[in-house]
């Protein structure tokens, strides 16, 4: 352990080279809260048991052992994850994860006690919730849900949705904090539609009437998720990026960008300046597409490490809420809950320990050599010793460390389970 305090002392010197200091980046990381989705941990099945299939146009690959059966096991594969993450932070949810004992309880009927599990869980360990209306993986939704032609379908997801967003002032109430509560349709074509016009505006309509509701803000905030396309779903989205970016606009409701929302060479880390000129918060999912939408697991990538910058460099640690949406089963789904939110949390750390001023005011000289230069050699600094020593004070293993307890309790938990 000497070790790892040495090694962050030299980093200390090495860093303040730029004047950057560490106990004060540190301290601004401890506060970040990430909100961790509860759905990679069951391959967003969720525990209605009613046989439905996951749809909607996304999709899980893999078939790794050890999906938890029941809100029970789900909570503690997330607990042991969670060890591994330094930090507190939130547990996105969906409805689909209400517990209703077995008994079948309609979406549009859902109310908030269904959650009181999941919000004394929260309680005991320190832990915000963010929630979702769930509108795929349901007979109702195979033909558009918000946008839908069928009034009475349109009118049991509108019902859905409220019903939602009061669980979401609940659990915001519970807890309180804020609870973050997205919708998300799946609503398009897969082929050329003849008219996108209609959908657009049934979903304009479905939208005004759920929040038409008022609800306590200082319990919930709004957000809407926009989309490009989907499996199955290609050539048409109803609730696209200019749908969703001017419906936001002037409106307490928030937007939310996901990284695998968009073309492959378009990238969110670009637009987060832009939403914030003209709102005071964001929302986003961050994820890794894959030639798609392919929701693997985020890893340190450049695309990362830029939305992270953007977040620092824009003193917008406070105005985005950084939420993760990643999902594969092809891997063990605990250490893809820890690899990806550990990701996360380096690539903040990394834009926090960057001389972020210094190398505007570079930029505004033209000086365009030396930010290069400076960026560059920066890749090289003793990050690892940092978040080493971050990991060491907030009693969580250092580097890999992790990984033996999570392969003893694949041993242990996982391959018990049938
Ligand atoms: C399960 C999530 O809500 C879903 O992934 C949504 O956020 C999305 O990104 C769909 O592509
Ligand atoms: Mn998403």
């Amino acid at each position: 352990m000497n070790n790892v305090l040495q090694r962050y002392e030299e980093a200390k010197v090495c860093y303040s080279k730029y004047n950057i200091d560490l106990e004060s980046c540190l301290k601004k990381l401890k506060k970040i809260r990430i909100s961790i989705n509860c759905w990679q941990g069951d391959d967003i099945r969720g525990f209605e048991n009613n046989g439905n299939n996951l749809s909607g146009g996304i999709d899980v690959t893999g078939n790794y052992p050890g999906v938890p059966r029941n809100p029970e096991e789900l909570r503690s594969d997330l607990e042991v994850a969670l060890k591994q993450i330094p930090g507190n932070h939130k547990i996105n949810l969906h409805a689909i994860y209400a517990e209703s004992n077995g008994e079948k309880i309609e979406r549009n009927k859902i109310v908030p006690e269904l959650f009181d599990n999941w919000i004394n869980w929260a309680k005991s360990n320190n832990l915000g919730l963010d929630f979702n209306p769930t509108l795929f993986s349901h007979p109702l939704a195979d033909n558009g849900t918000l946008s839908s032609i069928d009034n009475s379908i349109r009118d049991f997801w509108i019902e859905h949705c409220i019903s939602c967003r009061k669980i979401g002032e609940y659990i915001g109430k519970k807890l309180n904090d804020q609870c973050l509560t997205n919708i998300w349709i799946p609503d398009g074509s897969k082929d050329i539609p003849a008219d996108r016009l209609g959908p657009r505006k049934r979903l304009k309509k479905s939208l005004d009437e759920i929040f038409s509701i008022n609800l306590n803000p200082k319990y919930i905030i709004d957000s809407v998720e926009s989309k490009l396309f989907g499996i199955g779903l290609e050539s048409y989205t109803v609730g696209s990026h200019e749908f969703y970016m001017n419906y936001t606009n002037g409106k307490s409701v928030l937007y939310l960008l996901d990284a695998g929302h968009f073309h492959p060479t378009e990238y969110i880390s670009d637009k987060i300046s832009s939403m914030l000129l003209f709102k005071d918060k964001l929302a986003l999912h961050v994820s890794r597409p894959v030639r798609w939408d392919s929701d693997h697991v985020i890893i340190l990538n450049d695309e990362l490490n830029e939305i992270s910058k953007e977040i620092v460099r824009n003193n917008a640690i406070d105005k985005v809420l950084i939420g993760l949406d990643f999902f594969d089963a092809s891997i063990n789904r605990v250490a893809a809950l820890v690899i990806g939110t550990r990701n996360m949390l380096k690539s903040l750390l990394l834009a926090l320990l960057m001389p972020n001023d210094y190398l505007v005011e570079l930029e505004e000289k033209k000086d365009f050599t030396s930010r290069l230069a400076i960026m560059e050699e920066l890749k090289t600094f003793p990050f690892g010793d940092v978040w080493n020593y971050y990991c060491h004070i907030s009693n969580v293993p250092l580097e890999s460390e992790w990984l033996n307890i999570i392969k003893k309790y694949e041993e242990d938990v996982f391959l018990k389970r049938k």
